[in-house]
């Protein structure tokens, strides 16, 4: 057996020994060929609602089932929050990987990460103007480390190097760069394999698809549940899912299965970028939820280039009504549909920069908003300049970037290529939609323009029969 198999039968024997129970019918299976790292196949056929395997709560590496939960105080872990909470335990016990219970589990969890956090800066610049680059909060993230989670470390410094006389020294050379890189990695892993551990029958708030807000799931304490996170995803191949029970939690197929088909999870309906910068990976039939996101900031820029003012008293009002956000999305819909595609927040703010004062103060009298469904010509041309706008964001053009084949990444790629090829792919997908967006505002813009000629005709014709009415009197 190689070594990479070894540390999988190892995992699974001692997942077992912990009180899992796991279907013979499934295997975890070196994936590495389609550069999938481990994941979880089918090896019989299996049924609709059939159990693959259910993992003990105690099983789970989470700050409850940590020892240090037990020394530290309570007060501690709430200032830290769920996320810097859960990378604090999870940096105690992978330090002291030689007693700890997980010691297993970390043999099997990767080291080295091909989500946009670890990207070189010239692989980053291959994303053009994504919007996803503002996103990876590398700096945002070194901050909480040095700020937040080192001086807990400093002050538990007996507890969290127990047993060492040099526990102090540790501590301090907790800020050294190999340190915080680690922390890095913690959190990384969290980001692509940690579960929210919902209580048992829990009632959350879900969208018209299931899914739950981010903030919603943010406030919820996270755990890395063994196996059910070497579950890969793909979009439209979901055919698993976790129940949370009293003592376990299950992993169950919601479809059949045949043998040989690989086993499912759902990561949610994200955009390539998101998926790249969470995961580290994308495949195509992700594209169908590919989105571009306007920043507040070029649609400042981009109104006041058009002769818009931003009225503070209006952003204050739009602020009120929730609807001032770091960004605006255009999503990809096909065939493309701007009542299906532009964020409709966006199109209540341009018309609402557009009206003159009177009408303003008169919609805010009556704490109303203009509404998105009711687009203005002057709103389209404003839209149509923001797509434009975003779209000068990128180095190429579309068409340039379709003339360079190949540009799916393939294992003969070396990494560099590879990323600089998921990146590609990424902003190909942005450029698309701004290009569709593009096309659609257009057509609109020129619909409107034959209807208003048609009605200004119209009203023309109509005050010419009169004045001949009047006339011929
Ligand atoms: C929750 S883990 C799944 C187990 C993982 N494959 C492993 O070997 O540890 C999520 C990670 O798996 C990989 N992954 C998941 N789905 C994938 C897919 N469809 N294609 C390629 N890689 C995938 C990505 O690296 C992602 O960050």
């Amino acid at each position: 057996m190689n070594p990479f198999d070894e540390s999988s039968h190892a995992f699974i024997v001692w997942l077992s020994k912990c009180g899992a129970e796991i279907s013979q019918k499934i295997k975890l299976q070196d994936l590495r060929n389609i550069q999938a790292g481990r994941g979880v196949v089918a090896v019989q056929n299996i049924e609709q609602d059939e159990l693959l395997f259910r993992i003990p709560r105690t099983a789970i590496l989470s700050v409850e089932n940590s020892i240090l939960s037990n020394e530290i105080p309570k007060a501690t872990f709430e200032h830290l929050g769920p996320w810097l909470s859960l990378i604090f335990v999870m940096l105690y016990e992978y330090n002291n990987r030689h007693v700890s219970n997980w010691a297993p589990y970390f043999n099997v969890l990767p080291t080295e990460f091909n989500t946009l956090m670890f990207w070189e800066a010239d692989e980053l610049e291959e994303l053009q103007g994504s919007a996803v680059r503002a996103k990876i909060g590398k700096e945002e993230a070194d901050n909480m480390f040095k700020n937040q989670l080192v001086p807990v470390i400093r002050e538990f410094a007996e507890m969290f190097f127990s047993g060492d006389s040099r526990a102090r020294e540790r501590a301090e050379a907790m800020m050294e760069n190999h340190n915080i890189d680690l922390m890095h990695k913690m959190g990384s892993l969290i980001m692509a394999y940690a579960f929210d551990l919902e209580p048992m029958n829990v009632q959350k708030d879900v969208d018209e698809e299931g899914y739950a807000s981010e903030d919603e799931d943010e406030a919820l304490p996270k755990g890395m549940v063994p196996l059910a996170d070497m579950l890969n995803a793909d979009a439209d191949r979901n055919n698993a899912c976790l129940f949370y029970e009293a003592e376990f939690l299950s992993m169950k197929a919601i479809k059949p299965i045949v043998a040989g088909d690989e086993i499912f999870n759902d990561y949610g309906p994200l955009p390539r970028s998101d998926l790249l910068r969470r995961y580290g990976y994308i495949t195509e039939n992700y594209a169908q939820y590919d989105v571009v996101e306007i920043p507040f900031t070029r649609i400042a820029q981009a109104a006041s280039k058009g002769g818009i003012t931003l009225y503070e008293d209006k952003i204050e009002y739009l602020d009120e009504h929730g609807l001032i956000e770091t960004g605006y999305d255009i999503c990809a819909s096909n065939p493309f549909s701007i009542e299906e595609s532009m964020s409709p927040e966006l199109i209540t703010i341009v018309e609402t920069l557009l009206l003159d004062e009177d009408e303003f103060e008169r919609l805010k009298r009556k704490g109303k908003l203009p509404k998105p469904d009711q687009i203005s010509t002057r709103g389209i041309e404003v839209l149509h300049n923001f797509v434009i706008s975003q779209r000068q964001e990128y180095g190429t053009t579309l068409e340039q970037d379709m003339r360079d084949v190949p540009v799916s990444p393939t294992s003969e790629m070396t990494l560099k290529d590879r990323r600089c090829g998921m990146a590609k792919l990424v902003r190909m997908g942005e450029k698309k939609i701004l290009q569709d967006a593009e096309k659609a505002l257009f057509a609109l813009l020129q619909e409107k323009n034959r209807t208003n000629r048609v009605a200004k005709r119209r009203a023309e014709d109509e005050h010419y029969d009169l004045g001949k009415r009047q006339r011929g009197r």
